[in-house]
């Protein structure tokens, strides 16, 4: 199953910076583990904005709330879900 995922990061001022870089590096770590795994599919910054636009290739919902709520920086993001499917105008065999 196919979702598009936006995620908005806003990191409050208060947090001390030592804090914000620990919690950015664990954020990185864990996404490039689902990366690897083949999860998270693509990650892409949207200019100009501390948000990306991701597609995330799961089993279930149950299984994309999981690793969603799992992520570092999950306590300073907003997160924005749209479920895809193949277009039936596709010429890619591998939009599934
Ligand atoms: O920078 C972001 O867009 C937020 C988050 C998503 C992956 C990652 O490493 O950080």
């Amino acid at each position: 199953m196919l979702f598009h995922v936006r995620m908005d990061v806003n990191i409050p001022a208060t947090l001390p910076a030592a804090d914000a870089e620990a919690v950015k590096a664990r954020e990185k770590a864990y996404s490039q583990q689902l990366q690897d795994s083949g999860k998270w599919r693509h990650i892409w910054r949207i200019a100009g904005q501390y948000a990306n636009v991701s597609v995330f290739d799961v089993d279930s919902v149950e299984e994309l709330h999981t690793l969603l709520t799992g992520l570092p920086l999950f306590p300073y993001m907003q997160i924005q879900v749209t479920p895809l499917l193949r277009h039936p105008s596709s010429i890619r065999g591998n939009d599934q």
